[in-house]
């Protein structure tokens, strides 16, 4: 069907281009009409003043040796009988007008649908003419033809001469209404320009008078303006009261252009302040502040460290695999009476995108519903359909390729993409199915979420953001702070932990990998983000780049506590395990941060197996705009991270689908494999280092009991009934305590952190209960005694 209809459709084009379309035959045509129109006018005036002579002759048309006196002859003769005679009369003569304008449209090419309506007032216009010329004018019945003598005839007969002579008033009044547009307002606008014009002619002509007195040099130039202005009014005529607008602005333009006051604008001179006059001495004395200076030395990794995974060629395209597909797809959608105008292929690393265009009039959700039927007739997992593409006007049909090509990390960083890229944090992410670099910044974005399945590329997905950004920062422009409960996957980083990344004080390891130090740090992070802003606030700027850029011109003083203040990149991994451990601890900061940080530049990654709507709470989620989706499970883990299905379809090792809140593009994610990443660890591990991690502000949480009520008289009522509950049943959990005194949860909660603070109990263990420190009931009695 397909088939047909491409074939079937070139046909009427071409059949068009010979008979009616041609350039030439336009000209050759309207050429034609022109003289033919010339002919029949000359022929039609001679006809007034020959038809009687000729009349007699026409009979003997064929006979050479009879001559008519028309101007064209027995042709003119005989033609202008059947038009003005027999037919409109003197009216006739408006058809050569219309016959030129005809092959003047056809001449010039203009478009013809114009002149249908030419014709169709001309021919009213004719009919009209020939019928109020046979009324009026009876004593010469020639100037109305036969026809306009008829039809009067035919009407007197049946409306008198009155309902003719109405008939024709109407008719006039129909034709100058809806051809001519005249109305009231346009005819007195019409004498009020008229009035205009006689006056502006008067006052040119008197100027053009005056200037010729006094200088004859300027008269050819001044006497052309009123020409202009002549044919100018004379043209807007046709009373619009647009173009009236136009006459009265020709008209207020044309005073003698008054004379200007001069004025003199003096030169702002700012003064320097005393604080850029110091900053200005110490620039030039030392240069400006170099933050890479204390590592001067150091070295970026070198691209040999990465590995080709064995793609040297590019893409490999496979003509007979692109044939089968589609005609697959054609035949598919044929099965289901949809024909395809266009097809076409854009090969990607991983997937094919068949691009198609279907007959018009096929719906595009019919297209949409047979997803299905596709893949199954191709035989592939991850088909995805897009209908239509946004900005495309076609449908894709997204087709894995039998063949995927690892896109590896070595070439996204080698791409001039990455490599010429201005941002804060460029991240190179893969290919797009276009097989370009897919480039972004993460400063930008402001923070990412990821998620995926088990499996599906995204621990290879957190090693391609963060070798992006050791390939592209200096050790003093960003800082990491990595939590990994699965302690396995970002433990190799450890090497650099002097060179970039930051922990808390007294931490023996930079890497968290367990629950209590994660909300440590994310209230110290958060703590670090107040400070910024304090820093921000005295600096009198913006944002974190404004702030740098300042620092670096020696403007803020460091004895205000001013310094170089790095990029930090928060990455959490399985963030739905902290979450079903820690709940609203994690919860609050992160969305904390996740709404502040963006200006002071710290910036939030968060990866997660499960993307079910109590993990990525709707406050997180409003609060991360860029989302990235390996392929997941079901439909609806798609839309908890996307808000699109679309990431149940994809095929897993390191396809991706990624959104910045608009448009989801589909990203094959770039290859890094783990000794890649020891080996870019340890090159940079064994370069010269801070003396320290970069250390974060002290965070005096719970454990220290400082931060929580103290007072003794401050305690809830029940609290000595719950500590003995707790103690007998060895068991420190705020559940408890809520059921068997029967207390909100807010109040149980409450009623812990006094326990805690008292030395009752220990401190929060995360899923676990708390440690108990009283053993019996006489231990309990002694210490509140104590008190
Ligand atoms: N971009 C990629 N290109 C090619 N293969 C990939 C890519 N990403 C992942 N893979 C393959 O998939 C395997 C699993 O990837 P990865 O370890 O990143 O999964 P994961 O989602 O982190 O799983 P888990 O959540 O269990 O840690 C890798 O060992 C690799 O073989």
């Amino acid at each position: 069907m397909a088939k047909k209809a491409t074939k079937s459709k070139p046909k009427p084009t071409k059949k068009g281009s010979t008979f009616k379309l041609s350039k030439q035959n336009k000209i050759i045509l309207g050429s034609l009409l022109m003289l033919f129109s010339i002919a029949l006018f000359f022929s039609f005036i001679s006809f007034y003043f020959n038809w009687q002579d000729d009349q007699s002759l026409l009979s003997e048309f064929k006979d050479r040796n009879e001559l008519a006196k028309n101007l064209l002859n027995k042709f003119g003769a005989s033609i202008s009988h059947i038009f003005m005679y027999k037919g409109f009369g003197l009216a006739s003569l408006i058809l050569p007008f219309l016959i030129c304008i005809t092959g003047i449209y056809l001449f010039l090419g203009l478009p013809l649908k114009a002149l249908f309506k030419k014709w169709i007032w001309g021919l009213l216009f004719i009919i009209w003419i020939s019928i109020a010329l046979g009324f009026f004018a009876t004593s010469s019945p020639l100037l109305g033809g036969l026809i306009g003598f008829e039809m009067n005839d035919f009407l007197q007969d049946y409306a008198g001469k009155i309902g003719v002579l109405l008939l024709l008033v109407f008719g006039l009044i129909f034709i100058l209404v809806r051809l001519f547009e005249i109305t009231p307002e346009g005819i007195s606008s019409f004498f009020n320009s008229r009035k205009e014009a006689i006056s502006t002619e008067f006052k040119a002509s008197k100027e053009r008078k005056a200037a010729k007195d006094n200088d004859t040099l300027t008269t050819s130039f001044d006497d052309d303006v009123p020409i202009i202005l002549d044919t100018y009014t004379h043209k807007t005529e046709i009373p619009h009261l647009e173009k009236e607008d136009d006459l009265k602005d020709f008209e207020i333009n044309t005073p003698e252009p008054e004379e200007t006051l001069a004025m003199e604008v003096e030169q702002v001179i700012e003064e320097p302040e005393e604080i850029d006059i110091l900053a200005n001495k110490l620039v030039d004395d030392f240069g400006e502040f170099d933050p890479t200076l204390e590592l001067g030395n150091y070295k970026f990794p070198t691209i040999e460290l990465l590995d080709q995974h064995g793609v040297t060629g590019g893409i490999t395209i496979n003509q007979e695999e692109l044939e089968e597909n589609k005609n697959k797809i054609v035949e598919t959608l044929k099965n289901y009476k949809i024909g395809i105008a266009q097809i076409k292929a854009t090969i990607g690393p991983t997937v094919t995108l068949y691009e198609i265009v279907p007959d018009a009039g096929v719906r595009i959700s019919k297209i949409k519903n047979l997803e299905d039927d596709i893949a199954l007739s191709l035989a592939a997992l991850g088909i995805r359909i897009i209908a239509p593409i946004p900005g495309k006007g076609t449908i894709g049909i997204e087709v894995p390729n039998k063949n995927a090509t690892i896109v590896s990390m070595r070439s996204v960083i080698a791409s001039s993409k990455f490599q010429k890229a201005e941002m804060e944090l460029p991240i190179a992410f893969g290919k797009t199915i276009s097989n370009e670099t897919f480039v972004v910044d993460l400063a930008k974005m402001p923070h990412l979420l990821m998620a995926g399945a088990t499996g599906q590329g995204k621990s290879v997905g957190l090693n391609a953001v963060l070798t992006s950004l050791l390939y592209k920062k200096h050790p003093a422009e960003v800082k990491f702070i990595l939590v990994d409960p699965k302690k396995v996957e970002l433990t190799l980083y450890n090497k650099i932990e002097r060179h970039f990344l930051a922990k808390l004080p007294d931490s023996a390891e930079a890497i968290i990998t367990d629950n209590t130090k994660v909300i440590h740090t994310l209230n110290s992070l958060c703590i670090e983000m107040d400070d910024r802003y304090e820093l921000l606030k005295l600096a009198m700027v913006r944002n974190l780049k404004e702030y740098n850029t300042k620092f670096k011109a020696r403007k803020l003083n460091p004895n205000d506590g001013h310094k170089f203040l790095p990029y930090i990149v928060l990455v959490i991994d399985e963030f739905a395990d902290l979450i079903m451990t820690a709940g609203k601890e994690v919860e609050t900061p992160v969305a904390r941060l996740a709404q502040l940080a963006r200006a002071i530049g710290i910036h939030l990654i968060i990866a997660t197996q499960r993307p079910s709507v109590n993990v990525i709470t709707g406050i997180i989620k409003a609060n991360f705009p860029a989302r990235l989706a390996f392929r997941v499970t079901s439909k609806i883990d798609s839309r908890t991270i996307l808000d699109t299905s679309g990431a149940d379809q994809l095929i897993g090792r390191g396809d991706m689908l990624f959104t910045q809140g608009n448009d989801v593009t589909r990203i094959q994610c770039a290859f890094v494999d783990t000794p890649e990443v020891a080996k870019i660890v340890d090159y940079i591990g064994s370069q010269r280092a801070y003396p320290d991690a970069y250390e974060l502000p002290e965070y005096s949480g719970e454990d220290s009991g400082t931060s929580i009520d103290y007072n003794v008289s401050d305690r809830d009522q029940k609290f000595r009934e719950a500590a003995e509950v707790i103690v007998i049943a060895q068991q420190g959990s705020a559940s408890l305590i809520q059921r068997k005194l029967k207390l909100g949860y807010n109040r149980a909660g409450r009623i812990i952190d006094q326990l805690e603070a008292a030395g009752i109990v220990g401190p929060f263990e995360g899923s676990k209960a708390r440690q108990v420190y009283i053993s019996d009931m006489v231990a309990l009695q002694q210490l509140l005694d104590n008190e």
